[in-house]
């Protein structure tokens, strides 16, 4: 319910002040006075997990102490009971439900958002044919004239008018860009120039360099760039400077009405989680190019079908994922030829989206934007059916790229694993499904050495197949003060391991996709908040191996080894991204170690081959082995089998409760009676393999709660002391600790004694 006006939270904060200033003087002159819907303080009501994703059903929310009071029109007001006073129903002044992210517009924002309020754009609507052609030509005129700024040109432009209030100055945005030259050959607009300047983009990346240029003169492009190195603004900056030249266009040509209006981009995601990012970025150049509000509908899963309809029907760019933009194209009316007006299709992440699991949708999709008989556009005109075919440039970018894929998509193979392709081949299959415009598309692979960025360190950690949790553990403890993402290859595995982290007292979070939407962003948020705690973990299936941009991400732990050599390249390119560096270390049991050479070897072959053809054949794996002192191993032992304990029984009770539920109620329906001992005892009877699993899941089950809370203790007892490697207390001061160096905090404060730190 409560609207995201995110651009400016000072003009929301002082227009939600005005709100609140005009129901306080109503409720001065008349206690309970009426109110309207948006002037309540709604609660939200909590919604099972169970609930996640229903298509759309996005939530309840409820409130107390209101009478309702119909209005001659049909509307309704409402007020609070009597002697409730009308503060207790009021929403607070600064209220934002912090559900959506910052930069995109909504309905709402476009009827009276600051952002569009600070735009000629949105109130030009009003004004005549012939004052915004007059206008535009100055525009077009002083654009002209302007030299690509160095300096934001809406401090340029500012000046000191009579009257202003000190409020005023809090508008006026310092100059703190930077020198963005570097740029100068890519033929960008002003516009464009401020925003890169205000977000400190000083020079492009290899990929925007090669890009950019080959977009902006009309090509289809498929990019090839390393994780982290730029890809969404590659295709994300020429989007935006046709936008601001067809805006210029459109203004002296038409007074096209906003419904009228057709989107100029359709960009595709494999996850909600980055489409909302890929929105997020392109909304933060938007929001820092002066004079333009392009606008941004996100159309995901996990949010109002129904708002999503109405954002699709007045937006510029529609990023989405792949289900629920073919759900509501193919459910609503003319948006489908809205859709084939599109200049722009970006297929992001290009190998997942045309691979298992998008692949219908996607095939739908494409098929919609080409052809003229799909049934939304069963209303089409005979005029409008013999249009010119959509001439819109598609724009392909992606990491890796699928070998298996053009068999996949001609039906004639089953996925069988993610090996790396060679251009050509991805080429070959991309030419085929995509309907580029010409003939062949740009093919821009600008490191077609390595996948991987160059800042990223990779290492393995080989140990014991059940002692996987303490090696990880001790891994943790080894780099203290570092934002780590965890990768399991299953969502049991997320629950287990964060639960597990937890009771050990760390900062962790979970990601996978059988959370509701609202709790994964929750997620992705807390553990990337500039003030979250630097220690942050983020346990994680492959949901979060693609795409996800996560400021400050030190290190990369797969805890299972990937199913493909691509997923490895996804997964360890969430850190060391933008020029930083950044580690991968992957946790690997001894019968594993065989995948890994094989998977390494794929992902480096090329680097390996240049390697050998100088130096003879090698047949090490291409991957630095962590060496973990064994003393702090063995001394984690008992913290971890406390918390082992804890954690599995916590899990094994609540699988027993769900299970015990499922039953009871099948029992209920058969109108038979529930004895849950005789049902374990036909269950137990002639088992073989897995018995010894439920026994154990029985077993722990079976904790009394005394049990728990003592384990809970003595686990919170060794947890408040320093893992000490070696040192006797009493000879603190016999010069093998620096005690002054413990006293300023440096150093692990995990340990006690001297720890031999990780070379890599
Ligand atoms: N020219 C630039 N200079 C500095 N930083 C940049 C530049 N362009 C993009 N970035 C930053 O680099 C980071 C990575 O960008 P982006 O997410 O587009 O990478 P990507 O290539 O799409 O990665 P992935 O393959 O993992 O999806 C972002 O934080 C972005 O803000």
């Amino acid at each position: 319910m409560g609207q995201k006006r995110a651009r400016d939270p000072k003009a929301q904060v002082a227009e939600a002040n005005k709100r609140k200033k005009a129901v306080k003087s109503d409720a001065a002159s008349d206690d309970y006075g009426s109110l309207g819907v948006d002037d309540l303080n709604w609660k939200e009501v909590a919604m099972p997990d169970r609930m996640d994703d229903a298509e759309g059903f996005f939530g309840l929310e409820e409130i107390e102490g209101v009478d309702i009071i119909k209005q001659s029109d049909g509307g309704v007001q409402f007020k609070a009971k009597a002697g409730k006073p009308t503060k207790s129903i009021i929403k607070p002044p600064s209220e934002d439900d912090g559900d959506e992210w910052a930069g995109f517009s909504d309905e709402d924002s476009a009827k009276k958002s600051p952002a569009t309020e600070k735009t000629p754009a949105a109130t030009e609507v009003k004004e005549d044919k012939k004052s915004k052609k007059d206008k535009k030509k100055e525009q077009n005129k002083a654009k002209k004239e302007e030299q690509k700024p160095k300096e934001p040109k809406a401090a340029q432009s500012q000046s000191i008018k009579a009257g202003l209030s000190f409020a005023a100055l809090d508008d006026v945005e310092e100059d703190d860009g930077v020198d963005v030259s570097a740029w100068d050959g890519l033929n960008l607009s002003p516009e464009t120039f401020t925003a890169l300047s205000k977000m400190k983009f000083s020079s492009p990346s290899a990929i925007q360099k090669a890009s950019i240029p080959a977009i902006l003169d009309g090509h289809d492009v498929v990019g090839k760039a390393s994780t982290g190195s730029g890809k969404t603004l590659a295709f994300g900056i020429p989007i935006i400077e046709h936008y601001l030249d067809q805006r210029g266009k459109q203004d002296e040509q038409s007074d096209k009405s906003e419904k009228n209006k057709s989107p100029i981009a359709l960009i595709l995601s494999p996850t909600r989680e980055l489409a909302h990012q890929l929105g997020k970025h392109i909304g933060e150049l938007i929001a820092n190019s002066p004079d333009t509000n392009a606008r941004v509908a996100l159309i995901t899963g996990g949010m109002s079908i129904q708002k999503q309809q109405r954002q699709l029907a007045t937006a510029d760019i529609v990023i989405g994922t792949p289900g629920r933009v073919w759900e509501i194209l193919s459910t609503g009316t003319g948006l489908i030829r809205k859709m084939q007006k599109i200049q722009f299709l970006v297929v992001d992440e290009a190998d997942r989206l045309l691979s298992e699991g998008h692949f219908k949708e996607m095939e739908h999709i494409l098929n919609a934007l080409d052809k003229h008989q799909a049934g939304d556009i069963a209303d089409m005109d005979q005029e409008e059916e013999e249009e010119e075919p959509s001439n819109r440039q598609t724009l392909v970018f992606s990491a890796t790229f699928h070998k298996d894929l053009q068999q996949k998509l001609a039906g004639k193979s089953r996925w069988t694993s993610g090996d790396m392709l060679d251009n050509k081949e991805s080429m070959e299959y991309l030419l085929k499904k995509l309907n580029f415009r010409e003939e062949k598309p740009k093919f821009i692979d600008v490191n077609p050495e390595s996948q991987m960025a160059v800042g990223l360190k990779e290492g393995i950690v080989e140990c014991p197949a059940m002692e996987k949790d303490l090696y990880l553990y001790s891994v943790l403890l080894y780099y203290p003060k570092h934002r780590t993402l965890i990768f399991t290859n299953s969502i049991s595995a997320v629950r287990r391991i964060t639960q597990l982290l937890q009771a050990l007292q760390l900062p962790v979070f979970a990601l996978h996709s059988n959370m509701a939407q609202k709790a994964r962003l929750r997620s992705i948020e807390r553990f990337s908040s500039p003030t979250a705690n630097p220690s942050s973990i983020l346990v994680a299936t492959d949901v979060a191996a693609r795409g996800l941009d996560i400021k400050g991400v030190n290190c990369v732990i797969h805890y299972h080894v990937p199913r493909t050599a691509d997923a490895y390249v996804h997964r360890s390119g969430r850190t060391a991204r933008a020029g930083e560096s950044g580690k991968s270390i992957l946790i690997c049991a001894p019968d594993e170690v065989v995948g890994v050479a094989r998977l390494a070897g794929k992902i480096h072959s090329k680097k390996a081959k240049k390697a050998d053809d100088s130096s003879g054949p090698s047949k090490k794996i291409p991957l630095e082995s962590l060496d973990i002192d064994r003393r702090v191993v063995a001394r984690l032992r008992p913290r971890m089998s406390l918390a082992k304990r804890i954690t599995d029984s916590t899990i094994a009770k609540e699988k027993v409760n769900t299970e015990d539920n499922w039953l009871r109620a099948a029992a209920d329906d058969l109108g038979v009676e529930y004895d849950s001992d005789e049902f374990d005892q036909s269950k137990g009877r002639g088992r073989g393999r897995g018995g010894g699993r439920e026994r154990r899941e029985k077993e722990a089950s079976e904790l009394s709660k005394s049990e728990m809370a003592g384990l809970r203790a003595e686990l919170k007892q060794l947890l408040s002391q320093r893992v000490n490697i070696g040192v006797s207390e009493k000879y603190l001061t016999a010069g093998r600790i620096d005690i002054d160096a413990l006293l300023r905090g440096e150093g692990n404060d995990a340990f006690l004694g001297h720890l031999d730190p990780l070379t890599f």
